[in-house]
């Protein structure tokens, strides 16, 4: 079987300033000392197969859209290396619009920036359009669209523009419930013409139902990655646990992971 995605010993470092001077001092005059280096993606490797619908799962700011924005070439890595074969498209809750163009103008440049022609863009467009359900705003700047609309026209942009690889980052979670029947009768198209998918949510119900395999992300890293029947049983039993932690717990468990990560053993 064909790889679709090689994601090889990925790591993401972000910035994190104590101020805006710091910030912009960090600009000017771009120095190790400013700014603490926080790491939301630490060595995260796994393959993926051409046709695989592959879940994130992880606890809140484990890395899931990091790591889903990277393979779609939407944030860059700080090392390492993503190999993707084809186009791939990301759909997500803040759906990547420009909130001072118009509906049609982000449907343009969004297009463009994809490689499409003039000639494919006008055929598409009509398309997307009625898709999102927003032909009476689509010439409105995106800023006074509702979150609904925002998300609606971000899921209709990138299913049209039938991707290799499509990443889908919470994106079932917005939207009434004809819109999102919608979008799931989309994606089980996808399924069907033997498409990559990587599927971000915090249903695990709807992973179960989707995804054939699950990296489980931890703090940054790859705690599991396998069967999705597996990971998620797994997945399921630790969260059962984790919900019954207290803060200091939660934290305490944290520092006990990236410790591990990083590669620095406790001392006792
Ligand atoms: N632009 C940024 N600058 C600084 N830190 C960031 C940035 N984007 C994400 N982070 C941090 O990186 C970590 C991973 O974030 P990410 O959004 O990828 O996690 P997640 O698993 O998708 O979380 P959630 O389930 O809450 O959506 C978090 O601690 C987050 O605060």
């Amino acid at each position: 079987m064909a790889k679709s995605v090689i994601v090889n010993d990925v790591t993401k470092i972000y910035k994190l300033f104590s101020s805006p001077k710091e910030r912009l001092l960090d600009l000017v005059i771009p120095r190790k000392s400013y700014g603490e280096n926080f790491y939301a993606l630490q060595n995260v490797s796994f393959d993926v197969d051409e046709g695989d619908i592959v879940g994130f799962v992880g606890v809140n700011g484990s890395g899931k859209s990091t790591l889903s924005n990277i393979i779609a070439g939407v944030v860059p890595e700080s090392y390492g290396s993503v190999e993707v074969r084809g186009q791939a498209a990301i759909i997500a809750v803040n759906s990547g619009l420009d909130n001072k163009l118009t509906g049609r103008e982000n449907i343009e440049l969004k297009l463009l920036m994809l490689g499409f022609n003039k000639k494919q863009i006008n055929e598409l467009e009509d398309e997307i359009i009625e898709f999102a359900e927003v032909e009476k705003f689509i010439d409105q700047p995106v800023k006074s669209y509702s979150s609904g609309m925002k998300s609606r026209l971000g899921f209709a942009i990138s299913v049209n523009v039938d991707p290799d690889i499509l990443l889908i980052d919470e994106a079932l979670s917005v939207g009434d419930k004809a819109f999102a029947e919608k979008s799931l009768a989309k994606m089980y198209e996808f399924k069907e013409s033997g498409k990559t998918m990587f599927f971000v949510s915090h249903s695990i119900g709807q992973m179960k139902k989707f995804c054939e395999k699950v990296v489980w992300l931890e703090y940054g890293g790859v705690k599991e990655y396998g069967p999705a029947k597996e990971v998620l049983a797994h997945y399921e039993e630790f969260l059962e646990k984790y919900k019954k932690m207290s803060k200091k717990e939660k934290q305490q468990y944290k520092d006990e992971v990236t410790r591990k990560q990083s590669g620095i053993e406790a001392a006792t």
